[in-house]
């Protein structure tokens, strides 16, 4: 998926945006690598969903530019820009009465002819991205149905099966289980590794360092700090930024930055107390 027109991956520059007269994104500048994982960090309402609304079109800047290689993404026609750029939000709000399938499939539509159905490699790229996401059980289910983490996991089936050169996730791990949330960003790393570029929006600052190459941190639209996550997340920055305290210390397997939080700022977290457990009834005796 690496080639030119991206070999330098995404570049936001001096990126600015008001909704009214508030200002939500503040001449902002950040970067991601091509083939690299980013993850774009901040506290609520910092602008991550703004930002990536903004590097996918679906909001316009009020200035500046976002680029993916050599291209201006704000003049690429609609379907060009889908071609080459994947949003997983975490809602698929235009799916009523679909199936599992037929959602992932959607993904598939900037890539279709006008009058032209799916072709075989249009089901084969929706069925491996229902296999990639784990989905293949579900695959006839309607999409209403599905409990919150197997939207989550369609929705990235869907974006995968875009096939897009820039894959932008917010909040992706959002209802999935531990398990869930490794598998997931794992994906997204195997993906990385074959020249995709990702920016993903995560409140998780552990999975965060374990899984991104690259983090940008976000408050109040401006970006704080930016670069390697051994070098960004410092207590210090968490402490600014979130308001937290924690410790950050080094995953005695994987060598990555692992947050220990201690509570926030002024107020330390409070140690559990053992409780009494209520005594056994006696033999024979029910609560009824
Ligand atoms: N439709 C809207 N109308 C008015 N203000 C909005 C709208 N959408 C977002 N905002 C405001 O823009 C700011 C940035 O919101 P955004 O959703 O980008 O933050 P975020 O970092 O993604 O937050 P979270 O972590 O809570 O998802 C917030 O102050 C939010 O209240």
């Amino acid at each position: 998926m690496t080639g030119a027109g991206h070999a330098d991956g995404l570049r936001v520059d001096r990126v600015r945006f008001t909704r009214g007269n508030r200002l939500i994104i503040d001449d902002l500048d950040c970067t991601v690598p091509a083939g690299a994982v980013g993850a774009l960090l901040g506290p609520n309402g910092a602008g991550k969903s703004t930002l990536l609304h903004l590097i996918a079109g679906i909001e316009r800047a009020d200035a500046g530019a976002a680029r993916f290689g050599d291209r201006d993404l704000a003049s690429l026609r609609r379907r060009d820009r889908a071609r080459a750029i994947a949003l997983a939000e975490q809602e698929v709000t235009d799916a009523p009465g679909l199936t599992v399938a037929e959602v992932v499939a959607l993904g598939r539509t900037p890539h279709l002819g006008a009058f032209s159905g799916p072709s075989e490699r249009d089901r084969a790229i929706v069925a491996r991205g229902l296999e990639d996401a784990g989905l293949l059980d579900l695959a006839d289910r309607d999409y209403g149905s599905l409990s919150g983490g197997e939207r989550q996991r369609v929705n990235l089936a869907r974006a995968l099966a875009q096939e897009p050169q820039l894959l932008l996730l917010d909040e992706p791990t959002n209802h999935l289980d531990i398990r869930a949330q490794l598998t997931m960003l794992g994906l997204v790393r195997e993906l990385a590794r074959g020249g995709l570029t990702v920016l993903a929006a995560l409140h998780d600052l552990s999975l965060a360092a374990a899984y991104a190459d690259h983090v940008v941190v976000l408050a109040e639209g401006r970006v704080v700090a930016a670069g390697d996550p051994h070098a960004v997340l410092e207590p210090e920055l968490i402490r600014d930024v979130w308001g937290v305290e924690a410790s950050v210390i080094e995953h005695p397997a994987t060598g990555r930055p692992l947050i220990a939080y201690a509570g926030i700022a002024g107020a330390p977290l409070p140690v559990p107390q053992p409780v009494p457990l209520p005594a056994p009834l006696p033999t024979g005796e029910s609560l009824a």
